[in-house]
């Protein structure tokens, strides 16, 4: 492939409703949408991170930064030799910046595939057309309001909730969901770090409700301490923003820091790290299930295949469009029994509709190649 145009489109889509975190509450999804011309097809990528650095260190900004300065230059410097596999490897003397470099990886391996008439799922090695989709619920202001949530999502067909949780906000509504909905809810919890190794005991309290796991409990680069939190708590713990890697998943595994593993491209560098975290997950029987960071169906498309793995077990965050978006920038991802389809055509499998980007668009630039 050669590069011929590279362009970032800046968008602002409203949030159906705020999501709210332990890091922070987002009403809306802003972002940048990368395009990459190239000499065979066109492809699309959406960068998964956020204005600012809360989720984990990258933000918005450093991206379109590390993007112009670092990652570009090293994939024009590839010429004519230029794959997907090959950015992927030509990246990797840049450290860290994940988000960043998934987003030109994914954008590449998009023009490439559809160039080659090949879908994320054929690519990746997808056994599945549709998988069940879990929701990931916020903190909510009240209890009722979690109720009232909680009773829509499962009504639409989720086959899993997520709860998000903070000191604060967990038992209660574990429990109070637990006793409304019933114990054959697969139910789980995320906390995206809010948690130390001194609420061991009190996170113990959740083996109680029969959840599936606790996601993140506490702060990413404490491996020690959740290997050490394991031993406490009966409830499988699930690593999200520790595992930056294929290597960081086997390091995690024979700590026995975690005996699940959140899988999500944009956190680990693209499709093809995320393949490989599933690769060494499955090879030790870990379970693995792939995460959202409220992607429009741009980023929806291609996690679906990722989703449709083998050792993808577990119900992911892969939910309609409808969970956050009124007007998705694709054709919208539909819940159909519980269950989402993994797109079949070439690429990514999606197409922007133009009027609702031009909608959204807050600004577009290009970078020069
Ligand atoms: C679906 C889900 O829970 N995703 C992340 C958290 C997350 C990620 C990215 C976000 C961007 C804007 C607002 C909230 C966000 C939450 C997680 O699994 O930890
Ligand atoms: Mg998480």
């Amino acid at each position: 492939l050669t590069i011929e145009r590279i362009d970032l489109h800046h968008v602002r889509i409203p949030l159906v409703a705020p999501f709210r975190t332990s890091f922070g509450t987002s009403y809306d999804r802003e972002t940048f949408l990368l395009r990459v011309v190239t000499d065979a097809a066109e492809g699309w990528a959406e960068c998964a991170a956020e204005p600012d650095p809360l989720y984990s260190e990258e933000w918005l900004g450093g991206c379109e930064a590390v993007l112009r300065e670092q990652l570009v230059p090293r994939a024009l410097a590839l010429g004519k030799r230029l794959t997907a596999t090959r950015v992927a490897t030509a990246l990797e003397p840049v450290k860290g910046n994940p988000m960043a470099k998934h987003v030109l990886e994914t954008a590449l391996l998009d023009a490439e595939l559809r160039a080659h008439g090949l879908s994320f799922g054929q690519y990746l090695g997808a056994v599945r057309e549709t998988v069940p989709a879990g929701v990931s619920v916020g903190i909510m202001d009240s209890l009722p309001e979690l109720v009232d949530a909680v009773r829509d999502y499962l009504d639409q067909g989720y086959v899993r909730i997520k709860l998000k949780i903070e000191p604060g906000w967990d038992l209660e509504p574990v429990r109070l969901v637990r006793e409304t909905f019933g114990d054959d809810v697969l139910l789980q919890v995320d906390a995206n770090t809010a948690y130390t190794l001194a609420d061991a005991r009190h996170l113990a309290r959740l083996d109680d409700f029969d959840l599936l796991l606790i996601e993140q409990p506490l702060p990413e680069d404490d491996l020690r301490g959740h290997a050490e939190l394991a031993r406490v708590v009966r409830t499988p713990i699930c690593l999200d923003e520790s595992i930056r890697s294929a290597r960081d998943a086997a390091t995690a595994i024979a700590l026995g820091a975690c005996s699940v593993i959140n899988v999500k491209p944009a956190r680990v560098g693209g499709y093809l790290e995320a393949r490989r975290i599933h690769d060494v997950a499955h090879a030790n029987g870990v379970p693995v299930w792939c995460g959202g960071m409220l992607e429009t169906g741009i980023g929806r498309g291609p996690n679906l295949a990722l989703a449709a793995l083998p050792g993808f077990v577990l119900p992911g965050d892969t939910s309609a469009s409808s969970r956050y978006y009124r007007q998705d920038l694709t054709a919208p991802f539909e819940l159909v029994d519980g269950h989402v389809a993994v797109p079949t055509g070439p690429g990514i499998g999606v197409d922007l509709l133009p009027d609702v980007l031009a909608e959204v668009t807050v600004s577009s630039s290009t970078i020069p190649v």
